[in-house]
């Protein structure tokens, strides 16, 4: 059976970045993905500039007595030059004057009469309170690299470069189904076995906490047709279809089959992992069709180490494949599968340290121990035992 490294090479593989689209400066760029290197469009900062409020001095004159010539505020245009002798008030943000070296804090000065200025701490030494053009950056320089993830910082970064349009990838957009009979929508009462639909919120959920647009496009019923025509259009408007339930090997397990008919390409169908053995993978047209085991958990874990990493690459991230740690663990872990399985850990810190606390899981049917999971534990296949402080390995969730 395929093993999960080489399935997620497969997915990867078939993941295209999607075509950039301008964007305007705004809120609304927040968190996605650049798609070019941008360039600084001048130093930063253009010009020597004062770091406090006080007066600029040249460090050759020790002091401590100057005589006071004019103000520079911030935000003053010509640069001015400082005489022998002189000092000159400065503010915090405003160009250096030619001649100056260093700037006296106002807060260590004594003005008197007749224009006269004293500075009662040590002579400054040169470059003091001073930040000279270009240290942050220079007029060329790529300050913004192709693949960063833009935040409040880089909006700012954005806008100091007066950079008001910028090419990004576009959200990826995504069609979650569910299918199954038995599959009711949360407001409605269920009878008898049937029960409430969580797969299709959390999956619709999942997808938006990676960035992407997702639409849930309902509950489809077991029927060959039905299936089909909903499948089709899912995959004429989206990136990527996801399907839940429906795709192991019950008589009613409809999905592999309807896809075929459907002439979807498929490069796998059962992987060598627990929980998510039945997932299938394919592509219907330029769609990247899912279809995710119904388990609860099963869909969880396959969206995690399958459909994230697709849903970052489509939107320009460049570290797209699950986060790996390995960290030693807080209490013991004893398993014994016969294939490669995936546990819920939390990841937590005790006196500084790092550390991973597996929870106890009964299985693809349990979502309630999700509930406070924030890492998934790898174990390989056959008998696991490892003692308090032994380490493991960890796949970071969002
Ligand atoms: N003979 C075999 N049977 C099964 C195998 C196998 O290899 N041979 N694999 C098992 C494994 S592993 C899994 S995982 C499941 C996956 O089954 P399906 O993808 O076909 O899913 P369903 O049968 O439709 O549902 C399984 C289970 O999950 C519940 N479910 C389905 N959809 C939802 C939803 N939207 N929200 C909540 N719960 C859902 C469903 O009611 C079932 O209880 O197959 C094993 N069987
Ligand atoms: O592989 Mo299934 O997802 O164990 O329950």
């Amino acid at each position: 059976m395929l093993s999960v490294s080489d399935a997620l090479q497969i997915v990867l593989n078939q993941a295209h970045r999607l075509k950039p689209v301008q964007f305007n400066l705004g809120r609304e760029i927040l968190g996605l993905v650049l798609a070019e290197d941008l360039l600084a469009d001048r130093d930063s900062p253009p010009f020597d500039k004062s770091m406090m409020d006080g007066i600029a001095v040249n460090t050759s004159e020790p002091g401590p007595d100057y005589e006071l010539s004019n103000t520079i505020l911030a935000g003053d245009s010509l640069p001015r030059t400082l005489l022998t002798g002189q000092a000159m008030r400065i503010m915090t943000g405003a160009s250096v004057p030619i001649g100056a070296d260093a700037v006296i804090p106002v807060e260590v000065l004594t003005e008197s009469a007749n224009r006269r200025i004293r500075n009662n701490s040590a002579p400054p030494k040169p470059g003091k309170n001073i930040l000279k053009r270009g240290t942050e950056y220079k007029c060329g320089d790529v300050i913004l690299p192709q693949g960063l993830v833009l935040n409040p910082a880089v909006v700012g970064l954005l806008s100091s470069i007066g950079q008001t349009e910028l090419p990004c990838y576009p959200i990826p957009r995504i069609c979650v189904f569910s299918s199954g009979n038995e599959i009711v929508e949360p407001h409605q009462q269920p009878v008898g076995s049937q029960i409430r639909n969580s797969n299709g919120p959390m999956l619709t959920a999942l997808a938006e906490q990676v960035g992407a647009e997702a639409t849930y496009l309902g509950i489809i019923p077991d029927e060959e047709e039905k299936l089909k025509t909903e499948i089709a259009r899912g995959s004429e408007r989206a990136d990527i279809v996801l399907i839940s339930g429906g795709v192991s090997m019950g008589s009613h397990d409809l999905i592999p089959r309807i896809l075929a008919e459907l002439a979807t390409e498929i490069y796998f169908h059962k992987i060598a992992m627990k929980p998510g053995k039945p997932l299938l993978f394919g592509k219907l047209g330029k769609c990247l069709v899912f279809g995710l085991p119904g388990n609860p958990v099963s869909s969880l874990v396959s969206f995690i180490l399958f459909v994230e990493p697709v849903l970052r690459k489509l939107r320009g991230e460049i570290e797209c494949e699950p986060k790996k740690v390995l960290l030693p663990l807080s209490e013991s872990l004893i398993t014994d599968n016969d294939r490669p399985t995936y546990l819920p850990g939390r990841l937590l810190v005790q006196e500084g340290m790092e550390l991973i606390r597996p929870i106890p899981w009964a299985g693809s049917a349990n979502l309630l121990a999700y509930k406070e999971a924030n890492v998934l534990l790898a174990v390989p296949a056959g008998p696991v035992k490892l003692a308090p402080g032994e380490r493991v390995t960890a796949f970071r969730m969002n």
